[in-house]
């Protein structure tokens, strides 16, 4: 005889579970139609499916109701991330391996069931998408506490990949391990994590030597076979190996952003609230960067970043990086652009992204 379940067993109501079931149908068979539209749109370029994904991202925001445009366009992320036909263009690689902050950002641009391919370093990430093996590649740039990403930036040297979009995260550390925090006598992380953390780790756990890695993530890994050490990374690297949460928010500024550049072979197309990064190269004379600058106050172009850096292989030679607001297709960008490159030694247009607002 069959064994009667408990109401309390029971999913729901039979006419309530018979009506879910039928819009479960409808749904799955309309997310099936979508993927075959989604295919036949990427078909015709990465440019026409970001277009098509960012306008159904929009209108998402629109159809909320009852959900809230938040928790709408999130689903809506997940549906166009599952529609993408399993491709080389769809494909995202990140420095990886999973839950490093690069990962958590690429979750949050392109939906957790994207394409997602961890490599190892970041100079692997922009090979990937310089051979055509991924579509985009997430990379740090920059962090609100720490300043640039060197790496990034000597790999924007040498490579022609272009910026396709930002994507400001607010980035929580915690300090992860097997053991008790007062036996920690190594701590593992990336210099950038180590850095952003530096006050805390001189209070808290002095006694701890810093060991650099190449990510987050790896950190973890490292801690988790380590008695004596932890490592900083995020909530999710230690609950996926099972960490012990040894203290949390350990960042020494609270507003703690690390600003990533999404990458592609191209740029993106002009949204109307966009920015522009450039790199250039001025001769070694004096007043050379004064005249630079000069060129964006004359256009009235609002410079929102800038960085120095020493073209690799080279002494006392220097690269700058500077990002404004304003699309390469507006005409006082192009004609900022054009003169500058009267001037500059060299001068490449990194690209045009749309503006974004942190998130996380
Ligand atoms: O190691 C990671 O988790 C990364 O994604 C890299 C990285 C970085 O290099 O800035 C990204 C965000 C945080 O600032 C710390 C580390």
């Amino acid at each position: 005889m069959a064994k009667k379940s408990r109401p309390d067993e029971e999913a729901a109501p039979p006419d309530v579970r018979r009506q879910v079931a039928e819009l479960d149908r409808q749904i799955a068979a309309a997310v099936g139609r979508r993927a075959e539209l989604t295919r036949q749109a990427a078909a015709d370029g990465g440019g026409v499916l970001e277009r098509l994904e960012a306008k159904s991202l929009q209108d998402a925001a629109k159809l909320a109701g009852g959900l809230g445009a938040e928790r709408i366009v999130a689903v809506f992320r997940e549906v166009n991330a599952a529609c993408r036909p399993s491709s080389p263009q769809c494909r995202i690689a990140y420095l990886g391996p999973e839950d490093t902050f690069s990962h958590i950002a690429a979750i949050h641009r392109f939906g957790a069931a994207a394409d997602l391919t961890p490599v190892a370093t970041i100079a692997a990430v922009f090979q990937e998408v310089e051979s055509g093996a991924a579509g985009y590649g997430v990379v740090p740039m920059e962090n609100s506490t720490d300043g640039r990403v060197s790496d990034t930036l000597e790999c924007f040297s040498r490579s022609p990949v272009r910026i396709c979009g930002e994507l400001p995260l607010r980035v929580h550390h915690c300090l992860l391990g097997t053991g008790k925090r007062a036996d920690v006598r190594r701590v593992f992380s990336k210099p950038q994590a180590l850095s952003q953390c530096r006050n805390w780790l001189a209070q808290h756990l002095p006694q701890a030597q810093g060991q650099p890695v190449a990510s987050t993530a790896e950190a973890a890994a490292m801690a988790a076979k380590d008695p004596a050490a932890a490592a900083i990374a995020s909530r999710q690297a230690g609950q996926r190996l099972g960490l012990r949460l040894l203290a949390e928010d350990i960042e020494d500024q609270k507003d703690n952003i690390t600003r990533f550049a999404i990458i592609a072979p191209r740029p993106a197309e002009k949204t109307g609230a966009d920015k522009t990064a450039l790199m250039f190269e001025t001769p070694h004379e004096p007043g050379a960067l004064a005249d630079a600058m000069a060129v964006f106050k004359r256009k009235g172009l609002n410079l929102t970043w800038i960085e120095s850096f020493p073209v690799p292989g080279s002494r006392g030679r220097y690269l700058f990086f500077v990002e404004l607001v304003g699309h390469q297709a507006e005409v006082r960008v192009r004609r900022a652009v054009e003169a500058l490159q009267k001037k500059a030694l060299m001068l490449e247009v990194l690209g045009s992204y749309a503006h974004a607002e942190p998130i996380g």
